[in-house]
């Protein structure tokens, strides 16, 4: 199994992140301040969505990384490759995002005199709560959420990518640094507009173990969400997710095609 699409993805997604960073830390009101945390999930988990992404390609279709400018795969199977990296890499993601999920939502007022501690110290900290009050498995809560959500929109993440890139590309040869840029931003942006809806019942439920509010399932989510809500519910956060979609992706792009075109 070829490796070096891990290692590619895992350097690009971190480039990715430092990029992402201002809008992660305005998203979480600061309670996600640091590097090393993000560093250590999402740049893993875009390591195993790459690198499954590229190694499905090749059971599909026998072809390397290399050689598929020459030979591209069809848009099914860059379609069906993109979800099964987005399905493995939802169930690595589950237990980073959920902390991310808690400690973003976390409401105590930070650091004043007097005020009570917040419920959770850190990451560490709560990734030790969540296991010793709700056991292993409650490190994966959300996770159905985060399948359903990141299986189909990987598949659009790639086939938009592929699709742009070949349109201003000439056969048989590798796309410019700027439509890779170009393409990588849309695909980020396709993916996250598409995966909104879903991301919200996500951090729904990934905080029903925090909040009174219990939710039967997870269409029990999406239907009392939207009658108490309304149907704008589903489009919340859509602008700073497409704010920051766009830069992240396509520096990832860009640093992931550099990073295997120079290792041959
Ligand atoms: C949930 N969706 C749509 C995605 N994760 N899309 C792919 C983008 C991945 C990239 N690391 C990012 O964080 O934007």
């Amino acid at each position: 199994m070829p490796v070096e699409e891990f290692v590619a993805g895992w350097i690009s997604g971190a480039l990715g992140l430092v990029l992402g960073h201002p809008f992660d830390t305005v998203k979480l009101l600061g309670f996600f301040k640091g590097m090393s945390f993000p560093i250590a999930s999402i740049a893993v988990v875009n390591s195993v969505l790459f690198g499954v992404y590229s190694n499905a390609l090749l059971a599909l279709t026998a072809t390397s990384h290399q050689e598929r400018r020459a030979q591209p795969p069809s848009y099914t199977h860059v379609f069906i490759a993109g979800c099964t990296g987005g399905f493995l890499q939802a169930y690595c993601l589950a237990p980073f995002d959920l902390i991310k999920v808690r400690l973003q939502n976390q409401t105590e007022p930070r650091a004043k005199l007097g005020s009570p501690p917040p419920r959770y110290r850190g990451p560490v900290h709560c990734a030790a709560s969540i296991f010793q009050a709700e056991g292993p498995r409650g490190l994966f809560r959300g996770a159905w959420a985060l399948t359903l959500r990141d299986t189909p929109t990987m598949g659009i993440y790639f086939v938009t990518y592929e699709w742009l890139c070949r349109q201003s590309t000439p056969d048989g040869q590798n796309p410019s640094s700027a439509t890779v840029l170009v393409a990588g931003g849309f695909a980020g942006l396709t993916s996250w507009v598409t995966a909104t809806p879903l991301d919200v019942i996500k951090s729904r439920m990934q905080m029903a173990g925090l909040k009174q509010r219990v939710y039967r399932g997870l269409l029990d989510c999406m239907v009392s969400s939207a009658r108490q809500e309304g149907l704008g519910v589903f489009f919340r956060g859509l602008t700073i997710n497409s704010a920051r979609a766009f830069p992240v992706n396509a520096v990832t792009f860009l640093s992931y095609e550099y990073l295997l075109h120079s290792w041959g």
